[in-house]
Order: C-alpha cells, then sequence, then structure tokens
C-alpha cells in the first residue's frame, strides 16, 4: 500500500529524512513510532505528496507517485482518492457544525448529495458526534476535534488511513473508541498507517510496527517478533517462588533473591523446563512461575538509545 525508499528530506540544514526506507502491506495496521522530531510528520506530508522530498522513491497502491526529485501529479491524485488522512496539525472551519464540514469535504470527493448525507449521519454516530452535530466546531474540545477529524478522514471509505498522531488530545475513553474504530477498519480489509510517539497507543491495535530515530527506520517488524528477538538478546526473565529457599550455586543464570523464596533468574534462552527440574532435586516445589515480558516500552527504549 506504501512503499517508500531511501527518502531524503532536508529542511536547509536540517536532514529530517536520512535515506527512510519502509513498507506498509495491505491489511495491516501500522504503527509508525519514534521519538519528537525522529521525522514521523515528515514522512507522511512527504507520502501525500504536501511537501517535496529531495531524494527517494514513494509508491502508494503500486503507483510511483514520487520519484527524481518529483511527484508525478496524475498518479498521486489517484492514489489519494483512495487515502484518508487526519493531519496533526488540522484546521477546522470553527463557524461550521460538523456536518456541514463532512458535507464539504465529501463534496470535495465528488461524493452524491443522498449518499453523502447518509454517510456523515453514520460517521457522526461513529465518532460519537452525531448529539452534536448541530454545534458550532468553534465550541468543540480538542478531543471532539479529533474525532471529527477521524470522522472527516473517513468520508470517502478510503482503503488506506493515515493518521498523524491521531490519539493526541483524547481522554481514556476517547482512545478506547479510537482503537475500536481501528480494529473495525482492519475487520473490513482496510490499511492504516498512524504515527505516535506513545507507545500505548500502538500496543493493543498495531500488527506491525516501524520504528523511526533521526529520519532513518531503526525496526520494521511484527510486534511479535520484535519482543522474541528483544527477548533473545536481553535475556529471559522469569520470577520463580518456591516453597522453601532453594541454593542456587553453581547455576549459569543469573539469579537475585526478591524475597526468602522468590527469585527473579534471568537466563539467554526460556529455562522453565530446566528450572522446574533444578528445583525438585533440591527437594522444593514452584508455588508460581512467571515470564516477564518485555513491554514495547523497554524494547522502545533500548532501540532509540
Ligand atoms: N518546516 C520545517 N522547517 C524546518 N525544520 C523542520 C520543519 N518541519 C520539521 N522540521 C525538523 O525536521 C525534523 C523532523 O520533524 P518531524 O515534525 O517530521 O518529526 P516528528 O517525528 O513528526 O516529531 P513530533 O513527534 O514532535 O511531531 C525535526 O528536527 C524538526 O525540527
Amino acid at each position: 500500500m506504501i512503499r517508500i525508499e531511501n527518502l531524503v528530506k532536508l529542511y536547509k540544514d536540517v536532514r529530517a529524512l536520512d535515506g527512510l526506507s519502509l513498507e506498509v502491506k495491505p491489511g495491516q495496521v501500522y504503527g509508525f513510532l519514534g521519538p519528537n522530531g525522529a521525522g514521523k510528520s515528515t514522512t507522511i506530508l512527504s507520502t501525500l505528496g504536501l511537501i517535496f522530498p529531495q531524494e527517494g522513491r514513494i509508491e502508494l497502491f503500486n503507483l510511483e507517485v514520487f520519484r527524481d526529485g518529483k511527484f508525478n501529479e496524475d498518479d498521486l491524485v489517484e492514489a489519494k482518492r483512495r487515502i484518508g488522512y487526519m493531519p496533526e496539525h488540522a484546521t477546522l472551519w470553527d463557524f461550521m457544525t460538523p456536518a456541514q464540514t463532512l458535507d464539504v469535504i465529501g463534496e470535495a470527493f465528488e461524493i452524491p448529495k443522498a449518499e453523502r448525507e447518509k454517510r456523515i449521519r453514520e460517521l457522526l454516530e461513529l465518532v460519537n458526534l452525531w448529539e452534536d452535530r448541530n454545534r458550532k466546531v468553534g465550541k468543540f474540545s480538542k478531543g471532539m476535534r479529533q474525532r471529527l477529524l477521524l470522522a472527516q478522514a473517513l468520508i470517502n471509505d478510503p482503503d488506506l488511513l493515515i493518521l498523524d498522531e491521531p490519539m493526541t488530545g483524547l481522554d481514556p475513553k476517547g482512545i478506547a473508541e479510537f482503537k475500536e474504530i481501528i480494529a473495525a477498519q482492519k475487520k473490513a480489509g482496510k490499511t492504516v498507517f498512524f504515527s505516535s510517539h506513545i507507545l500505548a497507543h500502538v500496543e493493543e491495535v498495531c500488527d506491525t510496527v516501524g520504528v523511526i530515530v533521526k529520519g532513518k527506520l531503526r525496526v520494521e517488524d511484527n510486534l511479535e517478533r520484535i519482543k522474541r528477538e528483544f527477548l533473545k538478546k536481553a535475556g529471559y526473565t522469569i520470577i520463580l517462588e518456591t516453597n522453601v529457599p532453594v541454593d542456587f550455586t553453581g547455576v549459569e543464570w543469573k539469579v537475585s533473591p526478591l524475597g526468602e523464596k522468590k527469585y527473579r533468574i534471568v537466563a539467554p534462552e526460556d529455562i522453565r523446563e530446566e528450572l522446574h527440574d533444578f528445583v525438585s532435586a533440591k527437594g522444593a516445589k514452584i508455588l508460581a512461575m512467571q515470564v516477564k515480558e518485555p513491554s514495547l516500552e523497554e524494547i522502545f527504549l533500548k532501540m532509540v538509545e
């Protein structure tokens, strides 16, 4: 759906994108993560032809929209008909109601009037703004504005949703609802690409994660595989509780006591079976054993180090 190769974007002497490559495949919910200033918005704006990179290639739906330092305008327009975009900093018309806002955008997509009206109602219900449909957007809270922006991104029933920091400004309920909408999009076979610097926003909804650091992609993979790789490098941590104290002298694992009968054990691989045998051989019983999964937070911090 999106293929970016060796993209370079300079803002005067700031190298915002430094040979960035990434690929978003059909049906994926792709979380584009990176610390502040890493180049996430620059990537998104470049992909949509809203700013001009200097080098690299961009494909959208197999259409080569950018190459040799320029955009192919016809292909870009064709691709954008199938894209829904939610910008990070958006301007909404404060004097309009949400229904009027969506109507203007729907008209720009040449959606016929009757279909537009139906779609507007569906979308306002989806983002929980139906009851506020006759209020002016200028009176909306940040969260309500975000929800309206999401609705406008969905007006053309896009195959690909591109969202720049979509959950910023939402309260916990708004975040949960947003995640449900994303999950529904995935279920409907759509592809979603969204940026965030907040890991908790990504962990539950994304199947694939790309991490950008200083304009370069550091890693791009399935979330489970990223965790497994991390465990391989960092070691498995097991929290063990036994009925009596156990003497671990001589073992190769790193054992730190957490109490009289509780231990943190770090090993290069999953040693649960060996641990079982070891404890039994010492005449003790295991009361609890738990592999401590690394959080995405730990992995992310390691990557951006
Ligand atoms: N219009 C601009 N002019 C000059 N420098 C810019 C401009 N826009 C972005 N930059 C710089 O380019 C780099 C990447 O910025 P970008 O906004 O793409 O990062 P980001 O990952 O989206 O960050 P954030 O999470 O803070 O939104 C930063 O160093 C930023 O200061």
